[in-house]
């Protein structure tokens, strides 16, 4: 395909880092672009899903919005991995505990990603309902994590096509079968983009609620205070 793609409006593929910070929220990216990087530069706003690329302790990095599901990352990831000459894309989300042994603000490292989503089915074959993310990063990004002193839990997540269950207690299943620590929506189908393309792909998540206690943050809290994640993934700067 040519550049610019359908969704991204960039012509020369240079203007994107090799590496890229994804939160699901473009308000998000252009915070942590705004807050985090030296001279960010927009480079889309296409659909409003701001990219931006600037350095961060001068090393470039891209920083853009995924929006929400894995319909939505499949399509960002894809053109970015595909099209763009991206290597790595670390996803920088908000999550749901699955149990009380996460408290809100907990950062979690996903080790696997269980869902039942046919994504990776569709766009490459892939069979199994779990998919893992890029050893290497994840051993760099708990590297990070250390040299920063910031905790962080690592395990697997479920990552469901559906926020609204009818039957929101089914969440108690998932946790008991499956082995999920907590729920969001998108990193199967990035994992899944990464293996089919060659890519590096990882994901640190922010508990912003827990289906157990049914804490939760604001959506302001959502956009702005889930600081820690990023300071790990914005250590990916090359
Ligand atoms: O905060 P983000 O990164 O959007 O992640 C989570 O929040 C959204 C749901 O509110 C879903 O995209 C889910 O994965
Ligand atoms: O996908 C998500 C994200 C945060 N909280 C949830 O309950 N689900």
């Amino acid at each position: 395909m040519m550049i610019p793609t359908p969704h991204i409006e960039v012509k020369d593929k240079n203007t994107i880092a090799k590496t890229v910070i994804m939160p699901g929220d473009p308000l998000r990216a252009k915070f942590i672009a705004e807050k985090f990087l030296e001279n960010p530069v927009l480079f889309n706003s296409v659909r409003n899903m701001y990219g931006y690329t600037g350095t961060y302790k001068g090393k470039r990095i891209s920083v853009m919005g995924s929006g929400m599901g894995m319909a939505s990352i499949g399509i960002y990831s894809y053109e970015l991995f595909k099209f763009y000459d991206v290597e790595n894309i670390i996803r920088v989300g908000s999550c749901g505990a699955y149990t009380d042994e996460l408290n809100l603000y907990d950062v979690i490292l996903v080790d696997e990603a269980y869902s039942e989503s046919t994504f990776a089915k569709c766009q490459s074959g892939y069979e199994s309902d779990i998919i893992e993310p890029s050893e290497k990063l994840n051993e760099q990004l708990r590297t990070a994590a250390k040299n920063l002193k910031i905790e962080i839990k690592e395990g697997r997540i479920h990552s469901s096509d559906v926020f609204y269950r009818e039957n929101f207690e089914v969440f108690k299943e998932i946790n008991k079968k499956y082995g999920c620590m907590a729920v969001e929506m998108e990193s199967f189908a990035l994992f899944a983009n990464a293996k089919s393309t060659g890519k590096n792909a990882a994901c640190l998540l922010t508990v912003s609620d827990s289906l157990v206690t049914h804490e939760a943050t604001s959506s302001e809290e959502r956009q702005l205070s889930f600081t820690k994640m990023m300071e790990i993934a914005l250590e990916m700067a090359e």
